[in-house]
């Protein structure tokens, strides 16, 4: 188990509104809520956005909304193909001066026109730092209630993805990746103090799962765990389920946004990661010696 080396910080989770069918009107809110944030006191170090923002969140638009992605170390300025949205999060990173997990947007990668359910962050510089291609595709069917197939339209990430900050190495997964707690549990094994997931869950399996998924990442895994969706919108073809929140490793929800555009702050407190860790030790208690491989058993 890697150790964690992080220093306190004030996480900033955008709850977008109003958000429309028009990419440059979303950029727009986008812009004003990063800058709002970056101007609020205490000052958040890392800014959080949602999944999907830049278009609606429908298979049939993903590939219409679709960006070049550049690779990660490129630098504010240097880039001249990459999508506008790209663009426009290194500019907001820039301006706030803060780190900035930029939600998703969908990418296309120009050698396969494969299209990602894509997550770029961003240094304070502006300069992409990391890469996450959401990894689990929200395939579901609850007859009547909700039903969506991203793999019509998307391509599953193959990696999995952390990054480094000054205060601390953060995990990265989207919406319905929480689902799966490999994910966490590597990350948080290898030294992370936070789970980050941008996402949109609905309002079926909003309200059944929604606090109780991050609150079992966080025990699990002793670390901190949020979750940044767009606010609810009436008029939206999906219905996000909003509810912004964060979760500290003990499982308490520290701040949970309602389903209205709104930005909810945290401050992430690492001495309680070390004291969680040392009052429970169920992290050096793990037996991986008598777990058995079971990958294959239910293909
Ligand atoms: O897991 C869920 O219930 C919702 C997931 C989802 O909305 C997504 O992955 O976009």
């Amino acid at each position: 188990m890697a150790a964690i080396t992080a220093k306190p910080f004030r996480l900033a989770l955008l709850q977008l509104g109003g958000l429309t069918s028009s990419k440059s009107s979303n950029i727009s809110i986008a812009r004003k809520a990063v800058l709002e944030a970056a101007s609020s006191t205490p000052k958040p170090q890392l800014i959080v956005l949602p999944e999907i923002w830049n278009s609606p969140y429908a298979v049939a638009s993903f590939r219409e909304y679709s960006e070049h992605v550049p690779k990660i170390g490129s630098t504010f300025g240097a880039e001249k193909e990459e999508g506008e949205t790209v663009t426009a999060l290194r500019e907001m990173a820039r301006s706030a001066g803060c780190w900035l997990i930029g939600g998703s947007i969908p990418q296309r990668e120009a050698s396969t026109d494969n299209i990602y359910n894509t997550c770029t962050v961003y240094d304070p510089e502006g300069t992409l730092v990391a890469i996450h291609q959401k990894v689990h595709l929200f395939d579901i069917d609850i007859p009547g209630r909700q039903t969506f197939k991203e793999s019509d339209t998307l391509t599953g990430g193959k990696t999995l993805t952390t990054f480094e900050t000054p205060f601390g190495k953060i995990g990265l997964g989207i919406c319905y990746d929480i689902r799966f707690p490999e994910m966490a549990m590597i990350a948080a094994r290898q030294g992370c103090v936070a789970m980050i997931y941008p996402a949109a869950f609905n309002t079926t399996t909003g309200p059944m799962h929604w606090t109780i998924l991050q609150k079992a990442r966080a025990i699990d895994n002793q670390i901190y765990v949020a979750m940044c969706s767009p606010a609810r919108h009436p008029e939206a073809s999906y219905q996000a389920y909003g509810h912004s929140s964060v979760v500290n490793p003990l499982g308490d929800v520290l701040v949970e946004a309602d389903i209205g555009p709104t930005t909810v702050y945290a401050d992430i407190d690492v001495d309680l990661l070390a004291t969680t860790r040392r009052n429970l030790p169920v992290t050096i208690q793990r037996r991986f010696d008598v777990y058995p491989d079971v990958s294959k058993e239910f293909q």
